[in-house]
Parts: structure tokens; C-alpha cells; sequence
């Protein structure tokens, strides 16, 4: 189990995070996820071993994990952290950067392992190439490579998919997370996109303002976001007083709605101005402003014009789940 305890930790006078506390089970894939700036790579960071905790400890079973005040190389020999930049040996070629760390002494299995994590990164074909010759997504894909030969216990994975494009993205994203499953790797992601966390982490640890202010299954944060702050991590959502959307509810409370959740009506409903609409492919995302002034973002099937007034309706069903939660309007 990885262990962090009342972690706390400042760059010079920026205190970056505050009291951050972690359990993560061997084999437990772990999404940190955040508004750019929260300090989810500062936390890898500091798991990694990278920097000197300020306050606070951290564990990888019994084991305490160390800065560089105390190791002469910083990281844990037992985890890996494939960081924005991706650390390669630019003028060796592919196979050689992935298969760096893999045993000489077993020539065959070298051979087999290398080709498996070509196949894993869809890079078969640039196997002999020098990394310096390659994409900036492909040079991502050869560092997620050469972190998975290592065969870490634990594997922080920052932005680990941010360079490579959505053609390759998610048949990349199956193969590795699924092989880290299978395994039993831990692995402790930062990340903005929600694909790398809905599909597959067990859990999803939302950081905002130096804390920890949300943690459980990605699936239920995704359903009851507490505020609209772990809402819009997931997609773009509106606060809505649920007397507002059904006259009849006595009731000032509010709730968050995503943008798939409204549906749209030409006759009744939440009365809305169209103010733009961004083609998404399957739906136009349409930005509107209600008769309070308050901005709404519904998907429509349609293509509406600026100015348009329609209605906006969201399921019973949707109302009782969120009320069941307890939402905050503050956020
Ligand atoms: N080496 C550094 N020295 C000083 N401040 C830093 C340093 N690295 C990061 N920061 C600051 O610490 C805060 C947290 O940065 P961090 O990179 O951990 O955030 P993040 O959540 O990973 O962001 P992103 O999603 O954009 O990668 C930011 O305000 C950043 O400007």
C-alpha cells in the first residue's frame, strides 16, 4: 500500500498543497485530477521522490520515500514517473531507448519484450529509427514504452496521453491501462482528460485549492459531482434552482446539470436566449443565458441562431439523483 500522510508543500512562499492524505492499494489505479496549476504534478512529484516533503510522510509499504536531502538519486527504485518531458536518449534508436533497461544476459526475452512493448505503443515500424527523428507524440509513446519495460511496482503517470493525437489516443489508452491492470501495477495518474479516468481508474482524487476535495469510484463523481468545480472536470455543466426548471418544486435548491442532460422544447421548460453555438460533430454545444442573466450550456441536436429563445428540460429522474446528493450552489 502507498501511504501519504498529512503531506504539505510550498515552492518558496507558494504553498502548493495543504494536509494531503492517500491510501492506494497495490494494483489500484488512481486518477488525480484538477484545474491546471493545482498541483497535481507537484504531488507526483513529491511520491516519486523528486523533492523534499515539508511536511508530512509518505510510505510504499513499510518503506518511507525520501527526497533528494536524503538519496544521492532521487526516485524510488520500485516506482517510475514518466514526467511531461519525456527523459529519452534522443541519438539511440527506439527498440535501444526502450530495451535500456532490460537484461542483456537473456538475449531472447530482451528480443520478445522489446517487440511486445512496440507492439503495446503501435510503434513496430519506427523500431530502428532515432528517437530524435521522431513526433513529439511519438517520442511519448517511446517514454510510456521505456517506463513499462522497467516493470515498476508503482507508476506515476503524469499527462501520460497529453501529446499524442485522439486518432491513436484511445486504442493507446486500452492497451496500456489494460496491461497495467492485468499486471497488478499500481498506477497513480494526473491528468485533465476524463477518458483517462472514467474508463479506467478505480478511483479519482480531485485536488483544488492545495486540498483534497473530493475522492471516490470516477463513475460516482461523475454522477453526483459535489460542485460544479468536479462537475466541469467532467464535462461543461450549469447550477440551476431546481424550481427554476420545474415550477411546481417548492424549492430553492439547486442542482447541476451537464450539457447532454438538458433536452430541448419549443413549448415549455427553463426559457433560454441562445447567445452561440460550437459544433461538437454529434451535437452543437449551445451557450445560453437564462431570464436571470445566468449562462447555460445545452448540447442541441441542431444548429440554433443567436437570439433564438427555446426551452430547457431535464429528466425527473436526473433532479432526484442530484437532490440526493448534497450540492453546493457556492462553487
Ligand atoms: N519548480 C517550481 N517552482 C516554483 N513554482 C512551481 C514549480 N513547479 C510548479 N510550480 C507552481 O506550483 C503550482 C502547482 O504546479 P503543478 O505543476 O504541480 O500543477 P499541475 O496541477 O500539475 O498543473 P498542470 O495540470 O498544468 O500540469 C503552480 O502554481 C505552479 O506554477
Amino acid at each position: 500500500m502507498l501511504r501519504v500522510e498529512n503531506l504539505s508543500f510550498a515552492y518558496d512562499n507558494l504553498q502548493v498543497l495543504e494536509n494531503i492524505n492517500l491510501r492506494i492499494q497495490q494494483g489500484e489505479n488512481i486518477a488525480i485530477i484538477g484545474e491546471s496549476g493545482c498541483g497535481k504534478s507537484t504531488l507526483l512529484k513529491l511520491i516519486y521522490g523528486l523533492m523534499d516533503v515539508e511536511q508530512g510522510e509518505i510510505f510504499w509499504e513499510d518503506e518511507q520515500i525520501l527526497g533528494p536531502a536524503y538519496n544521492l538519486v532521487p526516485g524510488a527504485p520500485f516506482m517510475k514517473y514518466l514526467s511531461q518531458d519525456f527523459d529519452l536518449m534522443p541519438f539511440i534508436s527506439v527498440s535501444e531507448n526502450i530495451s535500456q533497461y532490460l537484461s542483456v544476459f537473456y538475449p531472447d526475452q530482451l528480443k520478445e519484450r522489446t517487440q511486445e512493448l512496440l507492439e503495446m505503443i503501435e510503434l513496430t515500424e519506427f523500431a530502428d529509427k532515432k528517437v530524435k527523428t521522431l513526433s513529439g507524440g511519438q517520442q511519448q509513446r517511446v517514454a510510456l514504452a521505456r517506463v513499462l519495460a522497467q516493470k515498476p511496482e508503482v507508476l506515476l503517470l503524469d499527462e501520460p496521453f497529453g501529446h499524442i493525437d485522439n486518432f491513436l489516443k484511445s486504442s493507446l489508452r486500452r492497451n496500456i491501462f489494460n496491461y497495467l491492470k492485468e499486471s497488478r501495477t499500481t498506477v497513480i495518474v494526473a491528468t485533465h482528460d476524463v477518458n483517462d479516468v472514467l474508463p479506467f481508474a478505480d478511483r479519482a482524487v480531485v485536488i483544488r485549492d492545495k486540498e483534497i476535495i473530493a475522492r471516490a469510484r470516477p463513475l460516482d463523481l461523475y454522477r453526483n459531482p459535489r460542485n460544479l468545480y468536479v462537475a466541469s472536470l467532467f464535462g461543461e455543466a450549469s447550477i440551476i434552482s431546481i424550481d427554476v426548471l420545474k415550477t411546481y418544486a417548492n424549492t430553492k435548491r439547486k442542482i447541476i446539470v451537464y450539457a447532454h442532460e438538458f433536452r430541448v422544447s419549443t413549448t415549455s421548460g427553463l426559457k433560454v436566449t441562445v447567445k452561440k453555438a460550437y459544433p461538437m460533430g454529434s451535437h452543437y454545444l449551445t451557450e445560453s443565458k437564462s431570464l436571470e442573466n445566468e449562462t447555460i450550456f445545452f448540447n442541441a441536436d441542431s444548429l440554433f441562431p443567436t437570439g433564438k429563445e427555446v426551452f430547457l428540460n431535464v429528466a425527473i429522474e436526473t433532479i432526484n439523483q442530484r437532490i440526493q446528493e448534497a450540492t453546493t450552489a457556492n462553487d
